[in-house]
């Protein structure tokens, strides 16, 4: 049964990976295996991750034992099984046997492979030095500005810390504790290793959301005090709208996708907190009365996020940048036009690239007179991370000892009085 249930999870890895190649994120296709048990889904959707994860690194092994370039199917499998045997120290026995019939079940062309899938793989088993390997690199577009904002070392240490599976990070309402969890210097809680989430104590009263760690500083940084009216701009699916209406503020959540918002009405929902959810274009939404606060969490590259969206390198090749970069720039005007003078406003992107931070605020600072960066004075964040501007960038090799964090850029801006 449970060699059944894995090779349906490998079959599932191997249909999530060539929707990769086709052009489909993992989340895309959440429903794509929906066939499958909930497990066996699950334990689809971690093998595919590894892969890519590991996909440089295994391509360098099996490189070292083809003859020619298999075709993508085939090749797919070969990742597949590399992994499971150099990464996740699968017994070699079962995975080539695994392959091989995945092989056979393509058709003439895998029938055709299969003998050499079991070749291959023979020799991968018995390969040395996959731990010496160096990390996948990221895509040229994406390293070329990580190095020349942070240097080579640094886009090392990031590819390392992309490598590494995410741990999952936990908001907790104020005073909420969850039991085996760790308490990281900014208040988030996090857990290690494979969790169900619905299973987790304190899921159904809501006493917790699921938001990594840097994605939790952005709402520290504006500082919500109950009463204050807060628009929420770009807020599905609504993490940072928790965190801002479980301080007290009257939130207004505003996205343009509606089917996006309806996940924020359900956490506001599970947890039992309140917001107004408007489904509307931030670039073109004006409340009737100015909000004391915004919140703008701009939609932006997600090159942050890649240790969690492991797929994100194969699906970008940088050419949305520029439309994103113009987007980022219209709502921070747009959104400063909301505000009333003297007004605070913490802009946020989970991106890396400098463009759509570090940049865009020295930008908006140039066409705004008097507008003004407020440097972060926030419980364990670490003096390094704040940057010249008085911005504050968190990158995945930060806090490499307890496993890192998602790549942010934030900055709280105070409007001209
Ligand atoms: C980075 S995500 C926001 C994450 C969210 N703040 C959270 O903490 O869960 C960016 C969001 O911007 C939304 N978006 C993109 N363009 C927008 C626009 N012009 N107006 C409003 N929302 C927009 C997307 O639908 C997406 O939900």
């Amino acid at each position: 049964m449970a060699k059944q249930g894995l090779d349906r999870a490998r079959s599932g890895a191997l249909r999530l990976l060539a929707g990769v190649r086709d052009g489909l994120s993992l989340s895309d296709q959440a429903g794509a295996l929906k066939a499958l048990p909930p497990a066996d889904q699950a334990r689809a959707g971690r093998l595919a991750a590894e892969v890519l994860r590991h996909q440089s690194r295994a391509d360098a092994v099996i490189a070292a034992y083809v003859s020619r370039k298999p075709n993508p199917q085939v090749a797919d499998i070969l990742r597949l099984a590399a992994v499971e045997m150099l990464e996740l120290g699968a017994a070699a026995h079962g995975v080539v046997d695994a392959a091989v019939s995945l092989s056979r079940g393509l058709g003439q062309k895998g029938q055709a492979a299969s003998g050499m899938v079991n070749a291959v793989l023979r020799k991968v088993a018995a390969h040395n030095g996959w731990a010496g390997l160096p990390p996948q690199p990221m895509p040229s577009w994406l390293r070329e500005s990580v190095v020349s904002a942070h240097g080579e070392t640094v886009a090392q240490a990031i590819e390392a810390a992309h490598q590494a599976a995410a741990p999952l990070d936990l908001t907790p309402k104020p005073g909420v504790t969850v039991e085996g969890a760790q308490e990281l210097p900014t208040g988030s809680l996090r857990l290690h290793g494979p969790v169900q989430v619905s299973a987790l104590p304190g899921f159904a009263a809501g006493d917790w959301w699921v938001q990594d760690a840097a994605a939790a500083l952005p709402v520290r940084l504006l500082d919500p005090r109950p009463g204050e009216r807060i628009a929420d701009l770009c807020a599905a699916p609504g993490g940072k709208t928790l965190q801002l209406a479980a301080a007290g503020a009257r939130v207004t959540a505003v996205d343009v996708s509606p089917a996006r918002l309806r996940r924020v009405a359900e956490n506001l929902t599970r947890c039992g907190l309140s917001a107004d959810v408007v489904a509307a274009d931030a670039l073109e939404w004006r409340p009737d009365a100015a909000p004391d606060a915004i919140l703008l969490d701009a939609p932006c590259s997600a090159t942050g996020t890649i240790r969690r969206h492991p797929d994100l390198p194969f699906l970008r090749d940088g050419s949305g940048i520029p439309v994103l970069t113009q987007l980022q720039a219209r709502l921070i005007d747009h959104a400063l036009s909301l505000l009333p003078p003297g007004g605070r406003m913490v802009y946020a992107v989970c991106s890396l690239l400098p463009d759509e931070g570090e940049i865009q605020i020295a930008a908006a600072l140039s066409r705004h007179p008097g507008l003004a960066v407020v440097p972060p004075a926030l419980p364990g964040i670490d003096p390094s991370w704040i940057t010249p501007e008085g911005g504050l960038r968190s990158r995945p090799d930060h806090w490499s000892d307890l496993g890192g964090m998602d790549g942010f850029f934030m900055a709280r801006l105070r409007k001209a009085g």
